[in-house]
């Protein structure tokens, strides 16, 4: 049975405030690797290294574009290692989140702290055309081993053979395999994940869920995985999180026996309580 949990985190200071230890950090971030672009620093950002024991830890957190209020004082605490699936109706801000989370967005108000080293994969692979796998898994890494961390990265994911091969070659689910390979490479404690999975097709999705969960297995970066999948969310996470006005209006753990089924019952009350979180359960059965 899915246990509800709703937590009651005390907000803490926003930025630029002087409280010490609550005010965000304007550091420059680095270590974040995204679409190939293994920096994403540049001016000031919102996001300070990790804090605690946490691999995310966000209070009160703001984000406004012009009179929309996206991110309403959000409160999110992430362990190093733990799963989070983040649900949400279009539009609700869960890229928003990410891109935060990443140190691409700061014109924001609240505390942001995230893992140092973090990595994210979005939807579309986004591999440089002009560079071949290998050197696509390895743009930014330093080090004399970057090639054999390389190989063993697009090994990991099932490509070994094909580090010479040109994007362009790969199927869609091939390319999302180099994307995850480029993410895991850096071994980061925070991985994030944008709708990763929805543009492939039902079977290369399974293959793809199985090959993150022993992905995670090992590497075992805190996750935060984004989608509009209920199912994929229930399958995945430690615990999902429901994204409505800016805060978290739901924040579950995920007690699903494994190897998690969808026929199991737990699996169905937990798919219910998230479906009328989303606002869609009234909803013919047939849409589902
Ligand atoms: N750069 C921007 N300028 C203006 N509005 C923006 C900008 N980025 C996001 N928004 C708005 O913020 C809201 C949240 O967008 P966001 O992309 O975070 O939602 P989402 O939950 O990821 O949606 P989806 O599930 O459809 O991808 C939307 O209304 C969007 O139009």
């Amino acid at each position: 049975m899915a246990t509800r949990l709703r937590r009651n985190l005390t907000t803490a200071s926003v930025a630029g405030a002087s409280e010490a230890g609550t005010s965000v950090s304007r550091t420059s971030v680095s270590g974040t690797s995204v679409s190939g672009t293994s920096d994403a620093s540049g001016g000031g950002t919102a996001v300070a290294d990790r804090f605690g024991d946490a691999a995310v830890r966000v209070r009160g957190l703001r984000r406004a574009f012009g009179d929309q209020v996206v991110l309403d004082g959000l409160d999110l605490t992430v362990a190093p290692g733990e799963f989070v699936a983040l649900l949400g109706r279009s539009g609700s801000g869960k890229s928003t989140l990410l891109r935060v989370l990443g140190g691409f967005d700061h014109e924001v108000d609240g505390q942001v702290l995230a893992a140092r080293s973090r990595s994210v994969v979005f939807q579309e692979a986004r591999l440089l055309p002009w560079r071949r796998l290998l050197p696509n898994v390895t743009l930014g890494l330093t080090g004399r081993d970057a090639g054999e961390r390389g190989r063993a990265a697009l090994a990991e994911v099932g490509l070994s053979g094909r580090e010479r091969s040109w994007p362009v070659t790969l199927s869609g689910g091939e390319a999302q395999r180099v994307a995850l390979a480029r993410a895991l490479v850096r071994e980061p404690e925070l991985l994030m994940l944008d709708e990763p999975f929805g543009a492939l097709d039902a079977l290369t999705r399974i293959r793809m869920h199985a090959l993150l969960q022993r992905l995670c297995r090992r590497h075992r970066p805190a996750v935060l995985f984004v989608t509009h999948d209920v199912d994929e969310a229930i399958l995945l996470a430690d615990r999902v999180l429901v994204l409505t006005a800016g805060r978290f209006s739901l924040d579950v753990a995920v007690d699903v026996a494994s190897p998690r089924r969808r026929t199991d019952p737990a699996f169905d009350r937990l798919r219910t309580l998230l479906l009328a979180e989303l606002g869609v359960d009234d909803l013919p059965e047939s849409t589902h």
